[in-house]
């Protein structure tokens, strides 16, 4: 059988890694808000796109919490998770976690949620698979550690 995150039973889940380079960064010399949440919602259409394989669109973004500003040169850490599922609707908590690349040191910066909506070949939302109650609650309480 060919690997699938569906068939492995696990939270469908995307993680990424970029760098803060002085382009992403406001007046303060720290991340851009815009930019921070550009990542996450490139994060959570990953999550959702490898749960329900179609085209997904971000219907909505909620209750950003931005804790701790990231300072240019850190590294960023994206965990996004597919959380829930309605008909076509999917809930991604997306978590960016910033990294001093030299000390190692690593917190939790931001954290949102995001609503992602799949889309048939039309342009209309489309059924996605349901999140079964026991993967639902993993991706709630984090990744899975091996
Ligand atoms: C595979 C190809 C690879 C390509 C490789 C390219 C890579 C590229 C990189 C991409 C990087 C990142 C990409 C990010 C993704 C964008 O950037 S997408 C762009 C921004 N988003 C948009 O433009 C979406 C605009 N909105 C819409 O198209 C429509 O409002 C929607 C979201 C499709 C909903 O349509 P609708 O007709 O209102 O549908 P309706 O039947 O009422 O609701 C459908 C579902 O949506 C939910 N819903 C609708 N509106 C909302 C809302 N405001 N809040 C919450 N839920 C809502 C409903 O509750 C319902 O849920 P279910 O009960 O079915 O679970």
């Amino acid at each position: 059988m060919p690997h699938s995150e569906l068939s492995s039973n696990r939270p469908p889940e995307a993680t990424m890694t970029e760098m803060v380079f002085p382009d992403h960064t406001n007046h303060l010399g720290t991340l851009f808000g815009g930019q921070a949440l550009a990542w996450m919602d490139k994060a959570a259409f990953i999550a959702a796109t490898r749960h329900a394989r179609r085209v997904v669109v971000t219907a909505r973004s909620d209750r950003v919490d931005f804790h701790t500003a990231v300072p240019a040169g850190a590294l960023v850490r994206l965990t996004a998770r597919v959380v829930a599922t309605g008909r076509s609707s999917m809930q991604v908590d997306v978590e960016m976690h910033a990294e001093d690349p030299l000390r190692g040191d690593c917190t939790l910066a931001t954290r949102g949620c995001f609503t992602m909506v799949a889309l048939d070949g039309d342009g209309r939302p489309t059924a996605v698979p349901p999140l079964d109650v026991e993967t639902s609650q993993e991706a709630r309480e984090g990744p899975a550690r091996a």
